[in-house]
């Protein structure tokens, strides 16, 4: 007998506190189009008609794992559950704009869950994971100006006010007046501000790491750090009693399974950086010799980067200083 469940993208569903964001599949078909032919949502909606037609919802869904598959959008089920059944709540998509390092965040609730927090919790967390695993350094979205809930959300989950614009409403058959959004990574995910005027010192040990073709090994910040996404050198924050050295010797251990010897950790430079709540203070070590092949125990990418081609990761502000010294030892 055929397997009744058509093959979806091998896209890793992300978890929320209530709800699962998957990739939708054919059987999803008969339940979203029930909730997005409904005029509340759909008018909403820049791109959906109304009534929609049935056979749109597969149509949309199997564009869905061609876009994936692509790596051009992410339009994912929202999900959650009831009792022992799974349930469609709405949906929610990115989509990367080719040109520019942007992406369009876009979300819907069926009318049964509004209320409940739903498109705050989805959306909160496809922005953060698009800023911690796509290319890009913005995320933008839009609002219908008579849409007071939808921007109450983009708010909430850390968007900022852009400005105003127009925007083709299919189901409503013209343009209307929306109020535009973007998030970056500065505004998304930071832990909150020190209230006080006087800012702590932040002593955080960091390494370059450097293969014998001279490349240097860069780790990409993972979900759920400040300014994930950005690339940044391995290492981390001093424990109470440790040394700079010690501190590198267990991280370079912990994030990438190697073993380092204090003798192989060169001191080589440090970066002074004020941070909106903490002054940052990070000596940099080079290190040619380690044993062991680094691997991201943490689920955080890693590159091997040539000199010359550092300045094209994005990096946060402490290390831009170091990479031209870098560039200039190497
Ligand atoms: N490791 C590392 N941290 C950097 C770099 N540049 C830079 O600004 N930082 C900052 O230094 C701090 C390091 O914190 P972290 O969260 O990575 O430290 P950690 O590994 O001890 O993490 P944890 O507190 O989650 O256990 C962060 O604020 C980070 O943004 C860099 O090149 N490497």
């Amino acid at each position: 007998m055929p397997d009744p469940r058509p093959p979806t993208p091998g896209f890793e569903p992300l978890r929320t506190e209530r709800f699962r964001l998957r990739a939708l599949r054919a059987e999803d078909a008969p339940d979203l189009h029930r909730l997005v032919n409904d005029w509340d949502v759909a008018k909403m909606l820049a791109r959906v008609p109304f009534p929609y037609p049935r056979p749109l919802a597969d149509e949309f869904i199997a564009s869905t794992h061609v876009s994936m598959a692509a790596g051009s959008a992410w339009h994912l089920a929202i999900t959650g559950q009831e009792g022992e059944s799974e349930v469609l709540v709405g949906c929610v998509g990115i989509t990367r704009d080719p040109e520019s390092r942007a992406a369009e965040l876009g979300y819907w609730i069926g009318r049964r869950f509004w209320g409940h927090g739903a498109a705050s919790e989805a959306a909160g967390r496809l922005l953060r994971w698009s800023l911690a695993n796509l290319p890009i350094d913005r995320v933008v979205a839009s609002a219908l100006l008579e849409n007071a809930a939808s921007q109450a959300v983009l708010r909430r989950i850390g968007f900022r006010e852009s400005g105003m614009g127009e925007r083709e409403f299919v189901s409503l058959g013209g343009a209307r007046p929306v109020r535009l959004f973007e998030a970056r990574r500065e505004d998304v995910g930071a832990p909150a501000l020190a209230a006080s005027g006087q800012k702590p010192i932040l002593l955080v040990a960091a390494c370059a790491l450097i293969d014998a073709d001279g490349r240097v090994l860069l780790a990409r910040r993972p979900e759920g750090k400040a300014m994930a996404g950005l690339w940044e050198f391995p290492g981390g924050k001093l424990h109470a009693g440790e040394t700079p050295e010690d501190a590198l010797i267990r991280e370079l251990h912990e994030e990438l399974g190697i073993e380092v010897q204090t003798a192989c950790l060169a001191p080589f430079a440090f970066a002074s950086h004020a941070d909106a709540a903490f002054h940052l203070l990070m000596p940099l070590y080079v290190c040619r010799r380690w044993t062991g092949r680094p691997q991201g125990r943490e689920g955080q990418a890693l590159a091997w980067v040539r000199p010359e081609k550092l300045s094209t990761y994005p990096m946060p502000p402490a290390d831009v200083p170091l990479v031209a010294l870098l560039r200039d030892l190497l």
